[in-house]
């Protein structure tokens, strides 16, 4: 029986048009002003910084050359944990100036109150960072759903195409892998969950329907569906 939905956000709980037109360039707009104005007196903005530097073998004084680098792995959607805390930060001062406000599709906005007050225990797995993912959910337009989470986790738990991530996640919850429905749109992560035991569905939100043996959902009202299977 399942007791706790895991669920990601990009292309699951929100649309990727949201992160991919509105979060990233909102990122890439606002990141050189903010690491020229913070790297030398905000030690969380050092501390990523340094991370960046020795990843992409860039001077850690080079803070352009940095800015560059950051630049760069936004344009490629890398999900390297340094770059996904730093657009945390940038984001927070749109979410704050009301300039962003968070997608939530209404079906899963309904759902996951829904969930919550049946008494499943609600978890996010993103890639982006804790703080992104409480801000994309705390100011969205859907309103405040941050009551329904009872915890978040991005990749300091590791990637979300590793089985050890969700055993990971599973530690730290206390519950067996069968009592989790993991929910994505990207194939690869619902196969690492499986992989650690957990149920899961994969959400194809728009186009074709893939040829699959997999529990395939359009919007979370056919996984709500699958709850009351299972
Ligand atoms: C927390 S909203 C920003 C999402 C993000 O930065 C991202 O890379 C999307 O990753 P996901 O694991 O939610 O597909
Ligand atoms: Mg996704």
């Amino acid at each position: 029986m399942i007791r706790v939905i895991l669920t990601d956000i990009e292309g699951t709980t929100s649309s990727i048009s949201f992160v991919h037109d509105e979060l990233f360039p909102y990122a890439s707009k606002h990141l050189p002003d903010f690491i020229r104005e913070h790297h030398h007196t905000t030690r969380a903005v050092s501390e990523q910084l340094a991370i960046v530097a020795e990843k992409s073998g860039t001077d850690s004084k080079d803070v352009e050359g940095l800015i560059d680098v950051l630049q760069n792995w936004i344009a490629e959607d890398r999900k390297e944990g340094s770059l996904k805390a730093l657009q945390g930060m940038i984001w927070e001062q749109g979410y704050r100036s009301g300039e962003l406000k968070g997608h939530i599709y209404p079906d899963a906005a309904d759902y996951l109150q829904r969930w919550h007050d049946r008494g499943l225990r609600l978890f996010v797995y993103s890639s982006g960072s804790v703080k992104a993912q409480k801000l994309i959910f705390g100011h969205s337009n859907e309103g405040d759903f941050t009551p329904f989470f009872s915890g978040y986790f991005d990749t300091m738990v590791g990637g979300k195409k590793e089985a050890q991530s969700y055993h990971n996640i599973l530690a730290e919850l206390g519950v067996e892998p069968k009592t989790v429905l993991f929910l994505s749109d990207v194939e690869a992560e619902l196969d690492a969950a499986e992989q650690a035991g957990l149920k899961t569905a994969w959400l194809i939100r728009e186009g074709d329907l893939p040829d699959t043996d997999r529990f395939v959902a359009r919007n979370f009202a056919e996984v709500d569906a699958l709850l009351r299977k299972r």
